[in-house]
């Protein structure tokens, strides 16, 4: 299934485990179309590794103001055995994108714990976003909402090339907003925003909405 497909499906945890499967699989079935119990295996590991990772994330009531649930993302970077798998769970999501990203670009501060990691793995460049006056030399900047506060967000005039196709990665997307800021940024140095992958979405938030339709793709989900 393409990105943009699962996104119109808008698919759940569970629904995004079979289209992990089908993934797997597309290349690999047998000709009475059964799922060959190799790629059964995988899609079984991935839904046992989004328990795990799931397991690990921390909740935070009222911080870091009240009335907004906070999710620590950071446990899952303290084991090295759920570091792993995260890095391999979220290589496997990038398959569901019809291409391969030239760049990933992460956001400050917590799409740089993965970005790079992953920018290797698929042999990419890794660019950031960063807040403001956090980098020298020439920058496009907007602005943005999220889902406590207002902020600015910059790129450094170049560090993507006209036509590269991009894949901006985060930890969370909640009311979309730094998201969407960043995807401004891309498409304005001249990048093909070509998707979006976060770790974890707050579904209740409705953070898609402010995407413009780019295909996005989420490993784990809350709506706490
Ligand atoms: O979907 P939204 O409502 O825009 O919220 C999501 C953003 O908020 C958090 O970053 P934050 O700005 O708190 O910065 P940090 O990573 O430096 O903690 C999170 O890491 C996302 O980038
Ligand atoms: N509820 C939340 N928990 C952690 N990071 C966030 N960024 C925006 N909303 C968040």
């Amino acid at each position: 299934m393409s990105a943009s497909a699962a996104q119109s499906a808008a698919p759940t945890s569970t629904d995004q485990t079979s289209v992990n499967a089908a993934v797997l699989a597309t290349s690999t079935y047998d000709a009475s179309g059964r799922q060959p119990a190799a790629a059964a295996a995988s899609a079984a590991e991935l839904a046992s590794t989004k328990i795990t990772l799931l397991s690990s994330l921390g909740h935070f009531p009222d911080f870091p103001i009240p009335g907004i649930h906070f999710i620590d993302i950071l446990p899952l970077f303290q084991d090295p055995a759920v570091h792993n798998s995260l890095l391999r769970a979220l290589e496997l999501q990038v398959l569901e994108f019809s291409e391969k990203p030239d760049v990933v670009v992460g956001l400050d501060a917590r799409g740089f714990l993965f970005g790079p990691s992953l920018a290797l793995r698929l042999n990419a460049s890794f660019v950031p976003v960063r807040k403001q006056g956090k980098m020298p030399g020439p920058c496009v900047t907007a602005s943005y909402e999220k889902e406590y506060g207002t902020d600015f967000f910059q790129m450094q005039e170049g560090s993507v090339k006209p036509g590269q196709k991009v894949l901006v990665v985060d930890d969370i997307i909640a009311t979309g907003g730094s998201a969407a800021a960043a995807g401004k940024l891309v498409k304005q140095l001249g990048g093909e925003l070509m998707g979006y992958l976060f770790i974890l979405e707050i579904p209740v938030l409705d953070g898609r909405s402010k995407l413009g339709g780019v295909p996005t793709v989420t490993l784990l989900e809350t709506n706490e």
